[in-house]
C-alpha cells in the first residue's frame, strides 16, 4: 500500500489554480521531499492530505484511507508539522506536548521528547519567550508525539541553525528507520539532500520532476552551468539558446545569463549568443549543482523534466 496516493488532484482558489493535475505516489517507508519555489502549490498539496482545504477534482488517499471521510484517523496517525506554527504564549514546552498527547490520545512521555529535540532544559519555560528555532523544535516535538506512521513536515528547518538542522534530519532518519514516511516539504533544496531518499519537484502546481536523488545526481552530472555575462539579452536571444541541441534551460538576471547545458553545447550556446548581436564579456563554466538542476525545472526550461515526471509517476 502507498502512504500516500494523489490522482489528478487540482485545486483553484476562485482564479488562482494552486494544484493543477498531480498524480503522486509516495510509498510507505519513503522519505520524499517535495519541493517547489515559493508559490507552487506545496502546502495547498499538503493540506489536501490532512482534509482542511478540499480538492476542486481528483481523488486523495492516505495511509490508504478517505481523508475526507475519515479525517480523524488519517490525523491519529499523522504528525504533522505546519508551516509557520506559532505556539501558545502563556503554556510550557512541556504543556504544549502534554496538549499535543492528549489529543493524540498517544501513550507519550513529555520528557522524553524535549530531550528528543534539544529543549530538555527549557520544557518549563513559557513557549512565548522560545527563540524562532525553539518554536520549531517544539512543533517537531508535537508532531512525533505517538510515533505517526506518516510524518508531514512544511518547511521544518526553517528558523534552525545549522546544529538544528542537522539534529532534525538525524531525527527523520530515525523517524524513517522506525518504518514512518516522511513527506518533507522544502524550497530549499540542500535541506532536502541530505535526508531523503527521493524527491518530487512541483512547479505552477504541476509535479515537473519524481526521482530519487540519484537519479537527479546523475541527470547532472552529465550537464554543466555555463554563466555568461552579457547585458540586457531578450527573450528571443535566450529562445534562439533554449532551442539548441544538449540544453536544458537558460534564464538571465539582465547582466548574466545562466545555461544548463551538455559541456558540448557551450561553443553553440556563446556562438548563437554573438550571431543574435549579444556582446559577451566574459563567461565561466561550473560543474551543475543539485541547485542548478532545481532551478533549471522551476525557473527555467527544462524539456527533459516534464518526460522524466510523466515516467516516474507511471513507474
Ligand atoms: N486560501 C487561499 N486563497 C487563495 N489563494 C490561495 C490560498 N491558499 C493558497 N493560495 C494560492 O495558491 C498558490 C499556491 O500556494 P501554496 O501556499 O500552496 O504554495 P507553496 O508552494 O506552499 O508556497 P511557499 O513555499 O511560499 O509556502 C499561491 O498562488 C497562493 O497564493
Amino acid at each position: 500500500m502507498a502512504a500516500i496516493e494523489l490522482d489528478g488532484v487540482t485545486k483553484r482558489f476562485g482564479d488562482v489554480t494552486a494544484v493543477d493535475g498531480l498524480d503522486l505516489t509516495v510509498a510507505e517507508g519513503e522519505v520524499f521531499g517535495f519541493l517547489g519555489p515559493n508559490g507552487a502549490g506545496k502546502s495547498t498539496t499538503i493540506n489536501v492530505l490532512l482534509d482542511f482545504v478540499r480538492p476542486t477534482e481528483g481523488s486523495v488517499r492516505v495511509l490508504g484511507m478517505d481523508p475526507q471521510r475519515e479525517s480523524v484517523a488519517v490525523r491519529e496517525r499523522t504528525g504533522v508539522l505546519p508551516e509557520g506554527f506559532s505556539v501558545y504564549d502563556r503554556l510550557t514546552g512541556h504543556e504544549h506536548l502534554e496538549f499535543a498527547i492528549e489529543s493524540k490520545d498517544a501513550d507519550a512521555d513529555p520528557d522524553a521528547l524535549l530531550e528528543r529535540v534539544g529543549l530538555a532544559g527549557d520544557g518549563d519555560r513559557k513557549a512565548g519567550g522560545y527563540s524562532k528555532g525553539m518554536a520549531q523544535r517544539l512543533a517537531l516535538g508535537m508532531a512525533l508525539v505517538g510515533d505517526p506512521d506518516l510524518l508531514i513536515l512544511d518547511e521544518p528547518s526553517s528558523g534552525l541553525d545549522p546544529a538544528g538542522a542537522k539534529e532534525m534530519r538525524e531525527i527523520v532518519r530515525e523517524e524513517a528507520d522506525r518504518g514512518a514516511t516522511v513527506f518533507f516539504s522544502s524550497h530549499v533544496l540542500g535541506q532536502v539532500e541530505a535526508v531523503c531518499d527521493s524527491v518530487g519537484i512541483l512547479r505552477e502546481g504541476k509535479l515537473v520532476a519524481r526521482d530519487s536523488i540519484r537519479g537527479l545526481r546523475e541527470a547532472v552530472g552529465t550537464g554543466a552551468t555555463l554563466e555568461i555575462t552579457a547585458e540586457g539579452v531578450t527573450d528571443d536571444q535566450l529562445d534562439a539558446v533554449r532551442d539548441l541541441d544538449g540544453v536544458d534551460a537558460a534564464t538571465t538576471d539582465g547582466t548574466v545569463v545562466t545555461v544548463q547545458c551538455d559541456p558540448e553545447a557551450k561553443t553553440a550556446v556563446i556562438g548563437t549568443l554573438e550571431d543574435a548581436g549579444v556582446v559577451v564579456d566574459d563567461f565561466a563554466t561550473r560543474e551543475s549543482s543539485l541547485e542548478d538542476l532545481f532551478l533549471a525545472y522551476t525557473e527555467g526550461d527544462a524539456p527533459g523534466a516534464s518526460e522524466a515526471a510523466d515516467s516516474e509517476v507511471e513507474a
